[in-house]
């Protein structure tokens, strides 16, 4: 069969990394996502598409847990160790994938696990762009952020950036704060840049998002967008800015599909840790994924912060039956 993505080696392989991970945030049971997904028989599904599915289990992230046991907050900041180190290891496996021309397909666990993803991506493919799908910018730095949760700060560590000239009050975050923060294994320049990122269905960005955003000229098209444009019109613009100024070889700058699954409505998939009323029809995320995978340059895929204890039985079922077919959809499932 061809290969479904032009950067994906034949026999087309998608490598499944679970990560039973909740440290970005305080809920517990994001950590069982990924098990509730693959129980579901995402991987025969995959399979069924005509995919060579690459899974031996979930990574182990008890070591890492073990030795973080004792992780003190740096600011606000909670468990920074211990995320910082998770991470790190993500970024190796989705890179190792990568590298051989695999198909990444990380299930989460929280959105903190994207520095992961999104590393190990850019670490094969410099180029890559990323499309952010979620009711939420995860773009708070140390200073704006209010909760101190990583997993609303991914996309600034990956940008580098600090909010200290975006944000006036933050100017006088004391710069120990910087200094002290324990990401350092992101690469410094940063290997993603704000005009490589595009969001899709936000609906509930901080007042500081909001700052950085602008400041930085960062594309997004909101749930806003989504009603005026319509689903089509606002993937095919997110295209169009992503590969403005891309001269590579192919068509498309390789992307990146870093799906937060409370980007869909709370009615299409309940059981998650920060739902927002407002959201993505259940049509509009699946097309998402569909219109990404038809561009041939998908080269990684996230679901994340699927949650099965926030939800009676029937709603869990119902929130990892949407992750998993959203999951297909991005790899080639059709209506026709
Ligand atoms: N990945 C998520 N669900 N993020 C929610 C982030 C919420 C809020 N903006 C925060 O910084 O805490
Ligand atoms: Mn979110
Ligand atoms: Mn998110």
């Amino acid at each position: 069969m061809a290969s479904v993505s032009r950067f994906i080696k034949d026999p087309k392989t998608a490598a499944i990394v679970g990560c039973p991970f909740s440290g970005g945030q305080p809920k517990p049971g994001v950590d069982r996502g990924p098990i509730h997904l693959v129980e579901a028989g995402l991987v025969d599904q995959l399979k069924g598409l005509g995919w060579d599915v690459k899974f031996d289990g979930h990574h182990q992230f008890e070591e890492i847990s073990a030795q973080y046991a004792n992780d003190p907050p740096i600011g606000l900041l909670k468990n920074p160790r211990l995320v910082s180190s998770v991470t790190e290891s993500v970024a190796q496996a989705v890179s190792s994938h990568s590298a051989k021309g695999e198909l990444p397909v990380t299930l989460g666990g929280d959105h903190s696990l994207a520095m992961g993803t999104i590393s190990g991506t850019l670490t094969t493919y410099p180029d890559a762009g990323v499309i952010w799908v979620d009711a939420h910018a995860d773009i708070n730095t140390i200073e704006t952020t209010d909760s101190g949760n990583i997993h609303g700060m991914p996309l600034a560590f990956l940008l580098g950036l600090t909010a200290c000239d975006a944000v006036p009050e933050a100017a006088n975050a004391p710069a120990s704060l910087q200094a002290m923060h324990p990401f350092s294994w992101i690469p410094s320049p940063p290997l993603l840049s704000p005009s490589r990122l595009v969001y899709i269905g936000l609906r509930d960005v901080d007042a500081g998002e909001k700052a950085i955003l602008k400041k930085h000229g960062i594309k997004a098209f909101s749930m806003h967008e989504v009603d005026r444009y319509g689903i089509g019109k606002v993937v095919e613009l997110a295209m169009e800015w992503l590969n403005k100024d891309y001269q590579g070889a192919h068509e498309h700058r390789p992307i990146h599909l870093s799906f937060d699954v409370d980007a869909m409505d709370p009615t299409v998939a309940p059981s998650t840790g920060t739902p927002v009323r407002g959201g993505l029809t259940f049509r509009e995320g699946h097309y998402i994924c569909e219109a990404v995978y038809e561009t041939g340059s998908l080269v990684a895929f996230d679901l994340m912060e699927v949650n099965p204890s926030l939800a009676d039985a029937a709603a869990v079922q119902q929130t990892v039956n949407v992750g998993c077919s959203l999951v297909r959809a991005a790899l080639g499932e059709t209506l026709l």
